[in-house]
């Protein structure tokens, strides 16, 4: 018999017969946070709890006009797809394979797109619209208002090159902070800034807690690049996930009192790394340790985390620029400061970038890599994200690169809006883990199955450092069999019509990933142009974090009407239907069903009467009367 979701939280260990009388008992319940703690307000905006009826959501915008799909170029796109097909012929593959490879000598990378089909027609017709790119790129490095919605400059490209700021103080932060990065991870791996609980007096543990922009790129560049034995090991939080957080607390054990924990966020209140900051600061406080010796934050000025960092006398802070976004913050102190910690060579990541920033400003598509991915891009979706991005990179250590990418490109290029305000819905969705691993996985249904998709493979060329590899068969080598995977890969799905881009690299080195990830960067600046959608903000991202914010608020609002009833004498059991009716709530009985469950699931200070099986006939109460409570919430 299957069991409804509630008979498996409320009523765990009850067999589905006995149900019925079942009790399910809830521990005290105290949703307020500590209050020694400052940095205690989320950014999701908790509406007060006089106000927990459903907020109808209305978009802010005007409403928009729908764009037939012709006018977005899909529909003569697809077509001129269907008569072309892919070339088979292999001397003529061969000679586009030469006419398309792009090099990067300085950098060891090529860029192949042969296995992308697009006719020399298609390109020549893309061409204004590059030139557009191109010139919108150029305003953007020089200060432009390039985000209008946050009506602020983008400028990541500066954070590698600081002499192309627009004005000389910005350019000085970046240096300055740049220059206090490197002293600061010296002086912790030199043991100059101690940790003073430790018994070594050295720090040798890192924990960053942040999310989203602020960790996808630590956590891909610690994957990628960290020594075996680094001078000081990271973890991360990068979740509100309670067992999470645990776990990496336990993972740390004792050696909490050698840990150096960075928060990062650039808004400084975003709910999940505050509530790990949270966590993390009970778990010291548990072990008598002071979390302000040991504790860094990088936000930008001002902000709620930069305020308790400096009223607390943290360790240090680092600026987060608001003209960096979070999901191009890797080469700013977001990704450089743990990477530098980690023995990363973070100059070297910078100088990868920058050489690769010359490469991707020159106005010609041909010539300019990232120019070529845009055109992939969207010649093999249709402009219109028809077909997902799957990224294959055949080295362990670039694991996290497509996880990376997934936030890189759908953040920037998910919009339901173009910059004249069309309904465009448009994006590019992006997944994949690493190769061949993934052959082992999901391969199968990319060749044979729905055609649905095109692959990046990212090769990396040196198997091993020099000195050794050894030969497992005559002449083979475990490497061989990684490089024989993805070539063999790639022809098979493009037997099938399946096409795919290729970019290489010499090793991976942090010259060689700051390269790619500027690279990327540009890509999909450039392509944010070609579809005519702001790269630069995430308005859709706003609307989860509000709606979280008001499902907590309605439990708040469930919780003190069961205080309330549970005042009474005798104690007045509720059902599903009166909670909502006295939270003036009726239209969200679902939400409270799904709230009084988790409460329920997790020994907090309820009861939960009746037949889990059937929501109806639950009947709640709180175990505890919270007289204080009474007045003031409701
Ligand atoms: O650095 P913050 O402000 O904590 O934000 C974290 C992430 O949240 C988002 O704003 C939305 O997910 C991302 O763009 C950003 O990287």
């Amino acid at each position: 018999m299957a069991q409804s979701p509630l008979s498996l939280k409320l009523c765990e260990g009850a067999s589905v017969a006995s149900m019925d009388t079942s009790r399910c008992r809830l521990g005290p319940q105290n949703l307020a946070p500590n209050p020694r703690i400052l940095y205690r307000t989320p950014r999701i905006n908790l509406p007060s709890v006089q106000r927990c009826r459903t907020v109808s959501r209305t978009r802010a915008n005007a409403v928009a006009r729908e764009i037939p799909s012709e006018v977005s170029g899909a529909v003569s796109l697809e077509n001129k797809k269907k008569k072309k097909g892919l070339e088979t012929d292999p001397a003529l593959l061969w000679q586009r394979y030469l006419e398309w490879l792009y090099q990067h000598k300085e950098l060891g990378l090529y860029v192949d797109v042969s296995r992308i089909g697009f006719t020399d027609e298609f390109v020549e017709e893309m061409e204004p619209k590059f030139q557009r790119a191109f010139k919108a790129m150029e305003e953007l490095e020089a200060g432009a208002i390039a985000n209008p919605d946050e009506g602020r400059m983008v400028g990541h490209y500066w954070l590698r090159d600081s002499k192309r700021t627009p004005n000389p103080s910005l350019q000085q932060q970046i240096d300055n902070t740049l220059h206090a990065i490197c002293n600061f991870a010296d002086d912790i791996i030199s043991g100059k800034i101690k940790a003073p609980s430790s018994p070594t007096g050295r720090f040798t543990q890192v924990l960053s807690v942040g999310i989203g922009g602020s960790a996808l790129g630590p956590e891909f560049v610690a994957e990628a690049l960290a020594p075996d034995n680094p001078p000081l090991k990271i973890r991360f939080i990068d979740n509100t996930d309670p067992a999470g957080i645990d776990h990496q607390i336990a993972q740390l054990g004792p050696e909490l009192s050698s840990t150096l924990v960075i928060v990062i966020s650039k808004s400084g209140g975003t709910p999940e790394t505050r509530n790990g900051l949270l966590e993390v600061q009970k778990a010291f406080r548990e072990v008598g340790l002071d979390f302000s010796k040991q504790g860094v934050a990088i936000t930008q000025e001002k902000s709620l985390l930069d305020n308790t960092a400096r009223i607390e006398g943290w360790v240090a802070r680092f600026p987060m620029f608001d003209w960096v976004g979070g999901r191009t913050s890797e080469l700013s102190a977001v990704g450089l400061l743990p990477a530098a910690l980690q023995g990363i060579d973070i100059k070297e990541m910078l100088t990868g970038a920058s050489i690769m920033d010359e490469a991707t400003r020159i106005p010609v598509v041909k010539t300019n890599p990232a120019a070529l991915l845009a055109l992939s891009w969207y010649w093999a979706s249709d402009g219109i994200g028809s077909k997902d991005m799957v990224v294959l990179p055949y080295k362990d250590s670039l694991l996290l690169f497509s996880r990376y990418l997934q936030q890189l490109v759908m953040e920037s290029l998910g919009k339901e809006f173009d910059l004249d305000g069309n309904r465009v819905n448009q994006g590019l969705s992006v997944y994949g883990n690493k190769g061949s691993t993934d052959q082992h996985a999901y391969i199968q249904q990319l060749r044979e199955g729905v055609h649905n998709f095109f692959v990046t493979f990212i090769e990396v060329l040196r198997d091993r450092p020099p000195g050794h590899d050894w030969e497992l068969e005559p002449g083979v080598t475990c490497g061989d069999y990684l490089f024989g995977m993805l070539q063999g890969t790639r022809s098979a799905l493009y037997a099938k019509n399946r096409e795919s881009l290729t970019v290489t690299v010499q090793e991976v080195t942090p010259r060689s990933v700051g390269a790619m990830i500027a690279l990327y960067e540009r890509a999909v600046g450039l392509y944010a142009s070609l579809i005519n959608v702001n790269a630069y903000h995430q308005p859709g991202v706003e609307a989860g974090k509000k709606a979280a914010g008001e499902v907590l608020a309605l439990q708040k609002r469930v919780l003190s009407v069961l205080n309330e009833a549970s005042c009474k004498e005798p104690i007045e059991p509720l059902t599903l239907a009166q909670i909502a009716e006295r939270c003036h709530a009726v239209e969200q009985i679902e939400m409270i069903y799904k709230i009084v469950s988790h409460i329920a699931a997790n020994d907090r200070a309820l009861i939960a009467e009746g037949s889990c099986g059937s929501p109806s006939s639950i009947k709640v109460f709180s175990e505890e009367c919270n007289v204080e409570d009474l007045y003031t919430e409701i």
